[in-house]
């Protein structure tokens, strides 16, 4: 489905969840959200306890402009919930979703990675697996993501094509890769060639999103050991040149940080490496970051350089397990990512409960205070990752002056009281419907999939919806 465009201003009204912390949740359970023209959101009501007739009234006395508004309403048991950002994630790698056996970092690229990415230089393949990918992140509630595509400057650029089109937020970055750590069938021929063709892709999707309003260029250089020192050093230049983010690895793997040390042995650190190659920037989304040394938390830290954490890829590859609590006490800024396909899930929500679980291993071989609780885990999923990819000031939360970046959330129904035996004769019945608030979240975290998430929207558009969504209702007034 096509993102459709903004058409009238909407009046979004019934429960939202955000984060209004790291540790807490804000519940408006009687919510009406104004949002414009432009996607933009421009009034929050919380405490509509008098029902929905009540608000519509109060919208004609009082918000004169929104009286035609057309009105979006939960109904039944369900609420409003920001769209997930996925700070990072390899779209190429959607085909090998699940196939990583007992292999470690380095022998999966050699195994499934760079096989798979190679194919990437077929244009109609790439549309194929492109197209269905950002399907299938939407439908996962996903409005933002930053993307390592390809070393093809086509389909990367395909990559970007489609995002625009779908109307999802997207970061898409070519991979650098000239070293002889990636097979000679796929990488860069030289320094030139991958400045060349890095740029070829940042000014065409500078070409076709010039306000960089959905999607934008991000300088890709793979991790270290796919770069030649030169190499790296022209990535920085050219991150630097064009004003762009940087996305990259770093630390993820005990064996990947042996072979850095061995490929740049003046250097301090892994953190150092793209310190002196002027990849360590405000811009910068370091994915993984499992085994970081203090100096070099350090040295992010004083850069202001970001961190994607990935749990479920960090378990699967058997990286490690990510001191996410440590590394949030030091004040880094952190978001989530799927990192398909190290990770075997596209959904940011079971990347939130691998967070929490990764969390807890930790806490078992640590203490409790490694624990992640629900709401920072979803935090991370929002705001944290709109700060790591730079729009704060954007998404991640519900406040006047934001972009609708949303998803509707429905979950079941106890539709009827069940016998003096509990049982339940008729009708539908589900696990939600008599708890708090507070628990409904919670449930929806730890048993909620794909099929709870009826409507996305992005800048006020709808990308996404399934059957369950009813659409807007009509307007405010008649
Ligand atoms: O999880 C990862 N996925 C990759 O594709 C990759 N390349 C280098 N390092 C990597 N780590
Ligand atoms: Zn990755």
């Amino acid at each position: 489905m096509a993102a459709s465009a903004p058409i009238s201003k909407m009046i979004y009204v019934g429960p939202f969840v955000h984060s209004r912390s790291l540790t807490e949740l804000e519940i408006g359970e009687n919510g009406a959200i104004g949002v414009d023209e432009n996607g933009i959101i421009r009034f929050v009501e919380r405490d509509f306890h008098e029902g929905f007739e009540k608000l519509m009234a109060y919208v004609e006395e009082n918000k004169d402009e929104w009286v035609h508004a057309k009105v979006v309403k939960i109904e039944g048991n369900g609420f409003f919930f920001p769209g997930f950002i996925d700070t990072h994630v390899h779209a190429p790698q959607h085909p090998n979703t699940g196939l990583f056996g007992k292999t470690t970092l380095l022998d999966w690229l050699k195994k499934y990675t760079f096989p798979m990415e190679s194919s990437f230089s077929s244009l109609p393949r790439a549309h194929r697996v492109y197209q269905n990918f950002v399907s299938r992140t939407l439908s996962h509630g996903t409005t933002t993501c930053s993307y390592f595509a390809t070393i093809h400057v086509p389909a990367t650029n395909a990559l970007a094509d489609i995002c625009l089109k779908r109307g999802q937020r997207a970061f898409v970055g070519r991979v650098c890769m000239n070293s002889d750590l990636s097979p000679e069938y796929y990488r860069d021929e030289s320094v030139e060639s991958s400045v060349r063709d890095s740029k070829a892709s940042i000014d065409y999707i500078r070409s076709i999103d010039p306000n960089g309003e959905i999607v934008k260029p991000i300088v890709t250089p793979r991790f270290s050991p796919s770069c030649t020192p030169d190499c790296l050093s022209a990535m920085g230049k050219l991150a630097q040149e064009t004003d762009t983010h940087i996305q990259t690895h770093i630390s993820e793997n005990k064996g990947e940080i042996a072979l850095v040390q061995e490929l740049f042995p003046s250097s301090k650190s892994y953190a150092d490496v793209y310190d002196t190659h002027g990849l360590l920037t405000p811009k910068t989304i370091l994915a993984h970051a499992v085994h970081l040394s203090p100096q070099e938390r350090k040295i992010i830290l004083a850069r202001k350089s970001k961190i994607s954490h990935c749990p479920a890829s960090n378990t699967a590859i058997t990286s490690g397990c990510a001191p996410i609590r440590e590394l949030l006490n030091e004040g880094h800024t952190i978001g989530l990512g799927t990192d398909i396909s190290g990770g075997f899930h596209p959904s940011i929500l079971e990347n939130v409960r691998q967070a929490i679980w990764v969390s807890r291993h930790l806490a078992i071989t640590t203490n409790d205070s490694a624990k992640l609780s629900t709401e920072e885990a979803l935090y991370l999923a929002t705001r944290g990752g709109a700060a790591v990819v730079g729009l704060e000031e954007k998404v991640g939360g519900f406040e006047v002056g934001k972009e609708w970046d949303a998803q509707m959330i429905q979950l079941g129904e106890v539709k009827q009281e069940g016998n003096e035996d509990g049982i339940f004769e008729e009708g539908p019945v589900d696990v939600f419907g008599w708890e708090s608030w507070a628990e409904r979240v919670e449930k929806w975290v730890y048993s909620g999939d794909d099929r709870n998430t009826v409507a996305v929207w992005v800048r006020g558009r709808l990308v996404h919806n399934t059957s369950r969504y009813t659409g807007a209702e009509g307007t405010a007034a008649p």
